[in-house]
């Protein structure tokens, strides 16, 4: 790898191209991942948000899950946002009893979980690791973790109202995970964490 890494964003559903952008502001070079030698080729992957059930069904068609399992445990850095949290989770609440999972981070996740509330809403977090302002986090039908294994660090809780303390983002060494959708707010930080992280690596 040189000094600019090569990242993918899984590009079988979801918001792929505001994600293709944030990463390139980032300072990488970003591409979509269709298919195996895409996959191959890259030094880190974004798994956008989109419908977490249709995204499984996806990545078996493309004959893509078992090889990004693979390189997951082999430990390619991977950032998955909303849907592409719950696909990164080792376990998945409220979902299809079919759907599939990539066991890349040691948490437990409930899928839809502000719906009982409400759909989706705003909110700003103190978040681990990316200093100054908070982060407006945008959250639409999103996931919120429920348990955190040993190695998983927790980045940012809801801070107030009805789902209070929620955590909503969270780090498994290579790997990270948001509930909410930092490609939409214009603000970079979370990708750049994620680019920085892939340098790192
Ligand atoms: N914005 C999103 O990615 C929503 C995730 C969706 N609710 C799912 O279950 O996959």
């Amino acid at each position: 790898m040189t000094n600019q890494p090569t990242i993918g964003v899984l590009a079988l559903q979801g918001d792929v191209r505001e994600h293709l952008a944030a990463l390139e502001s980032s300072g990488a070079r970003a591409i979509g991942v269709r298919r195996l030698s895409e996959l191959e080729s890259v030094d880190g992957l974004v798994i956008p948000g989109g419908e977490s059930t249709t995204m499984s069904r996806l990545l078996s068609v493309f004959e893509l899950l078992e090889p990004l399992r693979a390189r997951l445990k082999d430990g390619m850095p991977a950032y998955g946002s909303c849907a592409g949290m719950i696909l990164l989770a080792s376990e998945i609440l409220d979902t299809r009893p079919d759907a599939q999972h990539l066991d890349g981070l040691d948490i437990t996740v409930r899928r839809n979980a502000f719906g009982r509330q409400v759909d989706s809403f705003e909110a700003d977090l103190d978040f681990t690791g990316i200093d100054g302002d908070p982060v407006r986090a945008v959250f639409i039908r999103a996931p919120w973790v429920e348990r955190v294994g040993p190695g998983v660090d927790v980045l940012a809780r809801v801070p107030e109202g009805p789902a209070a303390d929620h955590i909503v983002a969270v780090r498994q060494g290579p790997v990270l995970a948001t509930s909410f959708h930092p490609e939409v707010t214009g603000d970079g930080r979370v990708h750049q964490l994620f680019v920085d992280m892939v340098r790192g690596n």
